[in-house]
């Protein structure tokens, strides 16, 4: 991939927003991208816009039942969609394009529900109003298809974790740590490709930072690093039927949440001191994604990390350490894209599948019984 300028005149536009806001629920990251074919041929703009603390509220508390949902949710969406609209506006403007140059956004939404095994996910999003305030064809809703199709409808990155970074002789493993972690196992060649949702990657981190310190999140790892992993805590921890089932697998906060640590915390019997907590929730990140990789990828040499995960510095000293002798471990940066931007990018990338009526799904990945086009229109 390369940064380039405007694309030539002589062909229709090809230029797509991919948005993603994810289970970190701290904003949205966006990017404008330029294609060739089906690949990404330049990233021409890059933005985030975060999330104000009260539709960060609203957005968490819809994670789980409670009264009025309906309403709220309806809310909650159209208030994301305004700061969808603002990322756009800034792509925009920092690549000196215009709507009318645009092909298509595609947007993610923001997830709070995910239960593929009743036969729904929710990623609550106002793709209307979104297609309203941009000017712009909006794509969205990429992963309820899927889950029709009897799939997890989750992780989508690993298809474009291929198509962007696979390398024909060498085997690569892609990480994302997102809220919740994933990992993309790339078999030297084009073939292959496989994936699955590894468990919590920043989420616990940062809502127990959140409890303790009033902070987002664990800034560098610093708060962690202050201390101890607690061994016993970290067995309770591990002990969690999802580490162990086969793939198909997929996660949320329907599952890691803060009750979920609670009661570890509770089963453990002793008290322990905050900043250990937090030390060890940065190991169970980093052993659960090495555990995945020893068992599914035990010959790929080279791992790959992106999501906000690959900020966190204790996190990314733990990962190495666990993959010591096996791995070697850096960030996407050193394969030309930055860390943050790689899952915006997927999200431009599966609109421009949309758009060429290509599936977006890796039925070996999510389950379904087939390959799917995925996401639904909603035209300017
Ligand atoms: N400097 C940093 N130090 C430590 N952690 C960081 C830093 N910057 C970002 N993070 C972590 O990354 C998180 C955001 O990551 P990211 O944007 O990849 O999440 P996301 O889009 O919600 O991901 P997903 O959809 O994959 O769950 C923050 O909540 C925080 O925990
Ligand atoms: C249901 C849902 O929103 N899943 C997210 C989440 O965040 C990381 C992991 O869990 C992954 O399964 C997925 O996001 C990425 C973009 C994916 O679909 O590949």
């Amino acid at each position: 991939m390369s940064s380039s300028s405007s694309p030539s005149s002589s062909r229709p536009p090809s230029l797509y927003i991919g948005l993603m806001s994810g289970t970190s629920l701290d904003g949205v990251d966006g990017v404008l991208a330029d294609f060739d074919g089906q690949a990404v041929s330049a990233t021409l703009a890059a933005a985030y816009v975060p999330f104000p603390d009260h539709l960060r509220a609203d957005l968490m508390a819809l994670q789980a039942a409670g009264p009025n949902e309906i309403e709220r949710e309806a809310m909650a969406a159209n208030a994301l969609a305004v700061h969808y609209a603002d990322c756009v506006a800034q792509l925009l403007l920092q690549s000196g394009k215009s709507a009318a140059d645009l092909r298509m956004v595609g947007v993610h939404g923001q997830t709070i529900r995910h239960r593929p095994e009743l036969g729904f996910t929710r990623q609550t999003n106002n793709p209307a109003l979104l297609a309203e305030l941009t000017g712009i064809d909006v794509v969205a809703d990429f992963r309820s298809r899927d889950v029709a199709a009897g799939g997890q409808g989750a992780p989508l990155v690993p298809a474009f974790h291929r198509a962007i970074f696979g390398d024909a002789s060498q085997s690569r493993v892609v990480v994302n740590i997102g809220g919740i972690a994933n990992v993309s196992i790339l078999p030297a060649g084009e073939e292959g490709a496989y994936g699955f949702d590894t468990g919590p990657g920043n989420a616990l981190m940062d809502g127990w930072i959140q409890l303790h310190l009033q902070r987002s999140y664990d800034a560098n790892g610093d708060w962690g690093a202050s201390g101890q992993v607690h061994a016993g805590l970290l067995a309770q921890l591990r002990d969690e039927a999802f580490f162990r089932a086969a793939p198909p697998k997929s996660s949320g906060r329907d599952l890691f949440h803060l009750d979920w640590l609670q009661a570890a915390l509770q089963r453990s019997g002793q008290t322990i001191p905050a900043p250990d907590v937090q030390a060890t929730l940065t190991m169970l990140t980093a052993s659960t994604i090495a555990d995945a990789i020893v068992a599914h990828a035990p010959d790929a040499g080279q791992v790959y990390v992106c999501g906000g995960g690959a900020e966190n510095a204790l996190l990314m000293r733990l990962l190495r350490q666990q993959l010591q002798g096996r791995a070697e471990v850096q960030s996407t940066a050193v394969l030309g894209v930055a860390p943050q931007r790689v899952e915006a990018l997927a999200f431009a990338w599966l609109a421009r599948r949309f758009d060429l009526r290509l599936p977006g799904n890796l039925p070996a990945v999510t389950g379904a019984r087939g390959l799917r086009v995925l996401g639904a229109l909603y035209p300017a």
